[in-house]
């Protein structure tokens, strides 16, 4: 990637302000103009936000926003004559390409400004300006994506991606502050834009190459009791169905990744069978790498449950799990059973899988697949059965995996210690890694395997899809993370010519 000019954006004041609260004592930011500075903070664009001299009462209050973003903070003088732009945006205007957003139409201003090659976009102002050169929108929401559109008509280099994303806030903001998604071009060439589900669809498609989701963020309900299988057993957002009817009129749009395929990581059935297909690849003297043994249940008060779990080579303790496996609240609820009377008011979610439990010395190894690479990264898990049955008395263990997993303590953890824990075998996994990219058809997944104490056995318990990898390092995860999106795209795109 040719390493091209800084892009530089000046935010008017009258931009973020809220016109509503003009005179108001304490000035207030217009709707959105929160989300996008936030958005803005982690966009690799050298922002400033600049208010006319004689604004005096916003300025502390902008010089806030500027420092909490660490913008730049410019106080543009009040126009006088040919003197309406100060000194450090004539210096930008020569080394960088520039862009000034506004929502006050101000003709000398724009005519200066464009006199000195800035593209001024001027957002939601009644009369739209008469000035040819100016970019006029509708919302802030906008800003962004038209942003995004003029960087890559600037840049002008055919290999430019624009990628529209659709997660949730929090996911986002942990892939943004990563520096996951910039709107400056990635070393490989991808700009990232959020794609807003207020604003219609159709037109931000228009100008994106690829849509990275998590659709799980935007999954309303599932129906437990049908086995889910895309769209079946599933309602979406409002956001999301628009999505998938776009993708339903535009097959060979480059989605990352196609629901169809993400759909199976929902059941944890599903999950088990894909697991299962995976067992044929142990080979001598190397360590088995196999699936837990399971059992789906409708109900924990089957008469048969005692033979169910003999047949399917079940015995206690079990982990019980639901079967569906994320988009919902209670996806994550879970229990240890030590014993079959304890099944009696159990709390998980149903249908359930009862799952071997695996002692595993409170290892376990998330491994993550971006891409053509393969990261792991070990963490405490939960403890051998026996330590967790002391403290549990009769009942059950009930907790939430992704919020109260009863982890090994530091006692626990001495006491593991001193085991002789088989080592984990890259190679097997790493191995098992691409089978299961290639049967999924996934572009980023995360799997859990533990080395179960005694026999060896590398045992997946868990499969992802896009998990936040926290643990991989910025500096190895977003170059992966970036080449995983542009060859998926490549392949994708090959496909369809072909
Ligand atoms: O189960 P894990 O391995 O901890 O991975 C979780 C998991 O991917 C989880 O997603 P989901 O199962 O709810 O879809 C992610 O949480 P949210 O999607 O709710 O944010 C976590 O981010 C994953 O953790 P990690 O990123 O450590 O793999
Ligand atoms: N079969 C198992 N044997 C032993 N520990 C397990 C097993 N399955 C899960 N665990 C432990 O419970 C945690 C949560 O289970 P997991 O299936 O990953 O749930 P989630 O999909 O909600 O993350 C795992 O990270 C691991 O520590
Ligand atoms: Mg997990
Ligand atoms: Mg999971």
């Amino acid at each position: 990637m040719a390493t091209e000019r800084p892009v530089r954006l000046v935010l008017d004041a009258s931009l973020l302000l809220d016109p509503v609260g003009a005179g108001a004592p304490v000035p207030t930011l217009r709707p959105g103009a929160e989300a996008l500075l936030r958005r803005l903070r982690h966009s690799n664009l050298g922002v400033a936000i600049c208010h006319p001299e004689e604004m005096p009462t916003t300025s502390g209050f902008l010089e806030m926003a500027a420092d909490l973003n660490s913008f730049g903070y410019i106080s543009l003088p009040a126009p006088t004559g040919n003197h309406l732009l100060n000194e450090l945006m004539l210096e930008w205007s020569r080394t960088s390409s520039c862009f000034y957003a506004t929502s006050t139409v101000d003709e000398d201003l724009f005519s200066e400004l464009q006199s000195h090659n800035w593209k001024v976009i001027a957002v939601d102002n009644e009369c739209g300006t008469k000035d040819s050169g100016v970019v006029n929108i509708g919302k802030l929401q906008e800003l962004l994506i038209t942003l995004a559109t003029l960087i890559k008509k600037e840049i002008a280099s055919s290999s430019i991606l624009m990628v529209g994303y659709a997660m949730k806030p929090s996911r986002e903001e942990d892939f943004a502050k990563r520096g996951a998604f910039p709107l400056y071009p990635s070393q490989n060439g991808l700009i990232f834009v959020p794609l807003s589900f207020e604003l219609p669809l159709a037109s931000q498609l228009q100008e994106v190459d690829i849509i990275l989701h998590k659709m799980t963020d935007e999954i309303i309900s599932i129906d437990p009791n049908c086995s889910i299988s895309f769209p079946r057993g599933i309602s979406f957002s409002a956001g999301m169905s628009e999505v998938i009817r776009f993708m339903e009129e535009y097959p060979d749009f480059c989605i990352i990744d196609p629901f169809k395929n993400i759909s199976p990581l929902l059941d944890r059935l599903q999950i088990q069978e894909i697991l299962v297909r995976l067992q044929e690849l142990g080979s001598e003297g190397r360590p088995k790498l196999r699936a837990p043994h399971s059992l789906k249940v409708i109900n924990f008060s089957g008469s048969e449950l005692q033979k169910q779990l003999a047949e399917a080579n079940l015995s206690f303790p079990l982990i019980v799990k639901p079967q569906v496996a994320c988009g919902v609240a209670d996806a994550h609820n879970m229990a240890l059973v030590f014993q079959i009377e304890e099944f009696s008011n159990l709390s998980v979610p149903l249908p359930a899988i009862l799952q071997e439990y695996i002692d595993h010395g409170s290892k376990i190894y998330k491994f993550y697949v971006i891409g053509d690479k393969v990261f792991h990264a070990v963490k405490t898990s939960m403890p051998n059965a026996n330590l967790l049955k002391s403290s549990s008395g009769d009942e059950p263990l009930t907790f939430n995996s992704l919020k109260t997993l009863p982890v090994a303590t530091k006692e626990q953890l001495l006491l593991n210690r001193a085991q002789d824990n088989k080592s984990l075998n890259i190679g097997v996994v790493e191995e098992a890694a691409k089978l299961l990219k290639e049967s999924l058809g996934l572009t980023i997944f995360g799997f859990d395997v533990v080395v179960q104490e005694g026999s060896g056995d590398h045992v997946i318990v868990d499969l992802n899809y896009l998990p936040s990898f926290k643990e991989v390092p910025d500096s190895e995860a977003m170059p992966a993370f970036w080449d995983a999106i542009r060859q998926s795209y490549e392949s994708k795109k090959g496909k369809v010519q072909t």
